[in-house]
């Protein structure tokens, strides 16, 4: 019989023992990081192939667990928000929906059953919603009429406080030290630099996206989805670096 490493006993990232994906199940809000599903120097650069990747994983995780997917802005929304004229809360919430149908396609073609909620309508009614009616709620960093961003880190941070596991996936493997080492857990933006990046970012950046989970109180996954992780993650095995309590 074939080993299958997801289902093999663990003593997971959150200190519980189980017995991968036939013992206890979680369930799980995955941020699908606009650093990894676009070219964040690219404006309007969709990486089709991670993404793709992303959804094979997410159809195997949604079968054994509840799971809400979130999605920043990448080189749409931060992009086109990073531009201050009259014109742009309307081009940065089509940039945002224009995403959103991007992703969604990637995951309809895998017969993920999704259905959008967008950031500007979240609420966890919403999402309890869509899940009751067996889909998968798919929701978005969005602007607001006035012209105010709301970030999906905001949004993913609020479903992790309704019992939700929460993973960051970015096209980094982890939080870096100044060597470019991957640190196991973080538990301040102290422990870290902010290595030089010269992407449009409106809505802070890895440092408040760290400092937010922080003082939310959650612990969080951040991590690269590789070929793999997503579900090595969700099966209890260390990958990335972990946000939160330390001990
Ligand atoms: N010390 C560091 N460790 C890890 N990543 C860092 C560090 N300093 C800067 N970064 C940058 O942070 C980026 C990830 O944060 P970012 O806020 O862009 O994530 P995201 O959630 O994927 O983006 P979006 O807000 O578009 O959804 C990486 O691309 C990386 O280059
Ligand atoms: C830039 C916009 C419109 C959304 C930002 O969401 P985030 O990338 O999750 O911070």
């Amino acid at each position: 019989m074939e080993r299958d490493v997801f289902r093999t006993y663990y003593v997971n990232i959150y200190g519980e023992v189980g017995l991968g994906s036939g013992g206890h199940v979680s369930d799980w809000v995955v941020k699908l990081g606009g650093s990894v599903i676009t070219c964040k120097d690219i404006p309007y650069c969709f990486r089709l192939d991670v993404m793709n990747n992303i959804a094979k994983q997410i159809l195997r995780i949604s079968e054994g667990s509840k799971v809400v997917l979130v999605h920043g802005g990448g080189s749409f929304g931060h992009y086109e928000a990073s531009i201050s004229d009259s014109s742009r809360t309307s081009r940065t919430s089509h940039s945002m929906i224009t995403l959103n149908f991007l992703v969604n396609s990637v995951l309809r073609d895998q017969n993920i059953p999704t259905y959008t909620v967008p950031g500007r309508f979240f609420s966890m009614n919403a999402v309890n919603d869509v899940l009751s009616n067996g889909m998968i709620p798919v929701i978005f960093g969005d602007i607001l009429a006035n012209g105010m961003v709301i970030s999906g880190d905001d949004i993913t941070i609020e479903i992790a406080r309704n019992g939700y596991k929460a993973i960051f996936l970015t096209d980094v493997e982890g939080i870096m030290n100044s060597d470019g080492k991957v640190l196991e857990c973080v538990e301040s933006t102290d422990e870290f630099p902010l290595i030089d990046s010269n992407v449009s970012d409106v809505t802070g950046g890895i440092l408040t996206k760290v400092r937010k989970i922080l003082e939310a109180g959650i612990n969080a996954i951040i991590a690269n989805p590789g070929d793999e992780n997503i579900l090595r993650i969700t099966s209890g095995i260390r990958v990335g670096t972990r946000v939160g309590k330390c001990d």
